[in-house]
């Protein structure tokens, strides 16, 4: 045989050989495709007998119905129907389940937390928004870390924090008992408004807007001792990113997001500065041009984030590291920057947060803690303002308490029962987080249910806050009484999940309800709030955090 005819030979065979494989790879992948999509969902899955709706669309299971309901309702009907627990089928034949009963929220919130993390999609998401911190990490590290700040948002600090009263206030120094950054944000939130309702009319003002402000100035003040004034100063850097930020939050921005996150490298990408440099370019394709203003938010808040660190380290290392120095800094990273130069002053070998953990700490606080308490005092003015007996009933609680000291203290704030009772019945109603999601590290049972290794566990907490069986018929109403007289089945840990249960529960707890209370209180003794126009609707819109999708119009008036 000549060397030609063997070469021909040898390519013909390996062409047969390359056309093989594309066959056989071609078919992998179909039979991948139909196992994912019908096979497992429909004959194969350990869950197809748990009841749920229907698989629904081939491609996005429920999906597109969830995105196109207002958060949590769809989920609220498929618990009517088909009881505590439910398994719902989304996108390309992905499971998931939704335990509603006190025995499966503390299995997957506190007894099996650890087989129970945060998924990666979500802890890459919540990474890019609000930093590597507490919301991010799991197992041991999430335990070190969560064991170093406890002791932070602790009551008594909580209480102290109170010193910071006597810090001067728009060039006065104005005594007071209350958080100097509260009774500052108070006097300017009340001037600001006041100088928007010309007469006794009042006027329509959006109302998420100015919580939002309000919060981020208080969020800044009392967590890092940061002066931003964004109620004055409408240009405030921090408050511009934020609102960029905020208005990218959608269902379908969320799927982008996720999508991105999910491919190899992608989260980190997008906090790089790489992708920084190259944003421009994602506004070409249209499907990831929401790319271009959320790498440009994300990179100016961490930028100010660090800025704040600076000066926190600058000041630890000018005023030493005396905790229990009465003049040091009682912003809760004031206290975190010491506690941890003291304990490594303590002890070389012991756990400490890296200078760059550290401001990823001040990225969670503001992530976690501005836009959550801005959408619970939005909503909270929403459902007064349509419960006009009880916005009285309130104000008639709060004024004379305010008339006598209007920069009411911890305890004050903590004793005024009927304010206490509207804020606990807003954030069951309008929790604002409404959702969040587990995943399962390993296959377990779960309420008899055997659940296998990597299920999505849906925690639908709007829907564990009003859910019938243990609220009762009216649980989707709201009505601040039912805190006098709680019903038997109430679950002190596992009925009201808006700040979730277990280790890693709300951290801030503790200092947004008393946020609340105390910026509620001023706003209720001085202004009189109603429905901005007949037949208005909430638009609650999701997609970590549930706010008004129109910015919450509502017309205030001065309470004469
Ligand atoms: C009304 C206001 C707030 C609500 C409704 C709220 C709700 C929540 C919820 C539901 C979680 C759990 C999320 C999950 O597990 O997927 C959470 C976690 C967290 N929150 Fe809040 N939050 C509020 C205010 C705050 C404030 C003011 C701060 C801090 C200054 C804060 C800091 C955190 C942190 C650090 C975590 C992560 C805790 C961990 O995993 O160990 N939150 N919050």
């Amino acid at each position: 045989m000549s060397s030609i005819s063997i070469v021909v030979q040898a390519v013909s065979e390996a062409t047969l050989t390359i056309r093989h494989l594309y066959y056989f790879v071609g078919a992998l992948v179909l039979y991948k495709v139909i196992h994912q999509l019908f096979l497992y969902p429909y004959l194969l899955s350990p869950l197809r007998s748990v009841p749920g709706p229907p698989i629904g669309e081939p491609i996005f299971g429920q999906s597109i119905k969830i995105f196109r309901y207002e958060t949590g309702i769809v989920q609220r009907e498929w618990i009517k129907k088909y009881g505590p627990v439910v398994r719902v089928v989304g996108p390309v034949g992905m499971e998931r389940l939704m335990f509603m009963t006190p025995e499966a929220l503390h299995h997957m919130l506190v007894k099996e937390w650890l087989d129970c993390p945060r998924p990666q999609y979500l802890r890459n998401i919540l990474g890019l928004v609000a930093g590597y911190g507490l919301l991010t990490v799991t197992g041991n590290e999430h335990r070190q870390m969560r064991k170093v700040m406890n002791p932070a948002f602790s009551i008594p600090n909580l209480m102290a924090q109170t010193d910071m009263y006597y810090e001067p206030i728009e060039g006065k120094v104005v005594p007071s008992r209350v958080l100097s950054s509260q009774r500052y944000v108070f006097t300017s939130l009340i001037q600001v408004l006041s100088s928007q309702l010309p007469g006794p009319e009042g006027a329509v003002l959006p109302v998420y807007e100015w919580m939002s402000k309000a919060t981020l100035d208080i969020i800044c003040e009392t967590a890092f001792g940061y002066h931003t004034d964004s109620l004055h100063n409408p240009h405030n850097e921090l408050a511009e990113a934020y609102e960029k930020l905020l208005s990218l939050q959608s269902g379908p921005n969320m799927a982008r997001l996720v999508l991105f996150v999910s491919l190899p490298g992608g989260a980190k990408f997008l906090s790089s500065n790489l992708a920084y440099k190259i944003r421009g370019m994602f506004s070409y394709i249209r499907f990831f041009a929401p790319l271009t203003p959320l790498i440009d938010s994300t990179h100016c808040i961490r930028d100010i984030s660090k800025q704040i660190l600076d000066q926190k380290m600058k000041e630890t290392s000018e005023s030493g590291v005396s905790v229990d120095d009465t003049h040091t800094k009682k912003d809760i990273m004031s206290i975190l920057v010491r506690a941890r130069q003291a304990d490594l002053n303590k002890d070389r070998t012991a756990y400490a947060m890296s200078d760059a953990a550290m401001m990823d700490q001040v990225l969670t606080f503001l992530g976690a803690g501005h836009e959550t308490t801005a959408s619970g005092l939005t909503w909270t003015l929403w459902l007064l303002a349509n419960d006009k007996t009880n916005q009285q009933r309130l104000r008639d609680e709060v004024r004379p308490i305010m008339a006598a000291d209007p920069r009411p203290d911890y305890k004050t704030l903590k004793n005024m029962q009927w304010l206490d009772c509207v804020v606990m019945e807003s954030l069951r109603v309008m929790p604002p987080v409404p959702l969040t999601v587990r995943t399962t590290a390993k296959t377990d049972y779960i309420e008899g249910v055997l659940v296998p290794k990597g299920t999505l566990l849906h925690i639908s907490i709007r829907n564990v806050n009003t859910w019938q069986t243990i609220w009762g018929e009216d649980a989707e109403e709201f009505h601040p009484e039912r805190w006098l007289n709680l019903p038997k089945a109430y679950n002190s840990t596992f009925s009201l999940l808006s700040f979730i249960a277990g280790p890693h529960g709300c951290i801030g707890k503790t200092m947004a309800i008393v946020e609340m209370k105390a910026v509620l209180a001023a706003l209720i003794t001085n202004f009189e709030f109603e429905p901005a126009y007949d037949g208005q609707q909430a638009r609650p819109s999701a997609a970590i955090t549930m706010k008004p999708a129109d910015g919450m119009p509502l017309r205030i008036r001065r309470v004469t």
